[in-house]
């Protein structure tokens, strides 16, 4: 299959002198004005004609939107809060051979199905979307030919329904980790964009710092609650790392797009609550050893003891490790342990 390309468009410094559209701190616009870069970040997201539906927020001029569509995305929706760029945006779904939709409003409180509502006025889509019952937890779209090729080639698609959804941003960083950490809860729980069985994949930019944290190891100083959080679901790889000066206007950081592939088996099963929990409660004191750390939540939870107890044993733990030395694994295990006696942990 070729790949469609948009047909020639004016530059985008153009567009953005035409229409005024100079950055607006209080949306934390730093835009990308260079097509090798956006298109690169494309590249780490194997954005293909295959996948059934590409999501991308805070589109802004709508530079990157153009390298998704010029990869040949066949359904790309964008979701934008800043409502000076519905021209721009209007002028590129006008160029993209109806391929994609666009959504005025915030990514952290909008419905995921009117991201399904607005695909589903996409034309190829809407046969597949007649029969989705929107709100209930059905895949996207009955394309199994997007996975037959996969580029990892081990994902089995367990039905028909399956569909390869992906999600980019080059996020405003004030929300990227608010948004980071709904997306995942949302994934864990197969909600919205990432429900059923579908294969999804998240190509985001962060502050490089934030992007460190998330892909750390065991062991690593950037470690971190959103290590834990981001790795117990999905593979993540720290995919391309951006100087400051790649944004205009040019932010205070350099920044980094991690990509994230959610794992077939998650190492929780369920919601991610009683993990951040647990996460967040060891990496409060990240220098303390695991001893003081178990002790301290026993003291302030008696009940969890024999929990503790029980998972300290079966971890064979040396209770000389600092919280950043723990495994990912090791933090789901105490979590499942958590969940499956219902039992809440302090959150200090
Ligand atoms: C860092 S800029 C990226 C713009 C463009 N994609 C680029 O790479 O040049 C972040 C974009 O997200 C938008 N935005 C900010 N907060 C948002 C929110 N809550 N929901 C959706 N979009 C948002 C901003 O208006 C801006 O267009």
């Amino acid at each position: 299959m070729i790949p469609r390309k948009l047909p020639p468009l004016p530059p985008i410094r153009d567009l953005i002198r035409v229409y005024g559209l100079s950055a607006d701190q209080k949306f934390s616009q730093n835009f990308i004005l260079d097509k090798n870069v956006t298109d690169t970040i494309v590249q780490h997201a194997k954005i293909s004609v295959k996948d059934d539906l590409v999501v991308e927020v805070g589109p802004g001029p709508g530079l990157l939107t153009r390298s998704i569509l010029d990869a040949g995305a066949k359904r790309v929706v964008v979701v934008e809060k800043d409502a000076r760029f519905v021209p721009t945006l209007q002028q590129l779904a006008e160029a993209s051979d109806h391929r994609l939709g666009f959504i005025m409003g915030d990514a952290l409180t909008l419905d995921h199905s009117e991201i399904f509502k607005k695909a589903a006025t996409i034309p190829n889509f809407e046969q597949s979307v007649s029969s989705l019952d929107i709100a209930s937890s059905a895949s996207i779209s009955p394309v199994s030919e997007s996975l037959t090729e996969s580029e990892e080639g081990n994902w089995t698609p367990l039905d028909d329904r399956h569909a390869t959804v992906r999600l980019l941003g080059n996020l405003p960083f004030g929300i990227a980790s608010p948004l980071l950490i709904q997306w995942l809860k949302m994934m864990a729980l197969r909600q919205g964009i990432f429900q059923g069985d579908n294969r999804v994949s998240m190509t985001l930019m962060f502050q490089k710092e934030v992007a460190e944290r998330i892909v750390a190891k065991p062991n690593s100083e950037h470690r971190s609650r959103l290590s834990v959080m981001a790795q117990s679901i999905c593979d993540v790889k720290m995919a391309y790392k951006l100087p400051a000066g790649v944004f205009v206007p040019k932010p205070k950081v350099d920044a980094a797009v991690v990509h994230f592939e959610r794992k077939m088996e998650p190492l929780v099963p369920g919601s991610l609550d009683r993990l951040e929990d647990v996460a967040r409660f060891y990496f409060n004191k990240r220098r303390k050893t695991m001893g003081h750390n178990t002790n301290r939540m026993a003291k302030a939870e008696p009940g969890v003891r024999p929990i503790l107890d029980e998972w300290i044993s079966e971890g064979n733990w040396d209770m000389n490790m600092r919280t950043q030395e723990v495994t990912t694994e090791q933090f789901c295990a105490l979590a499942c342990k958590l969940e499956q006696k219902n039992l809440i942990i302090p959150l200090t």
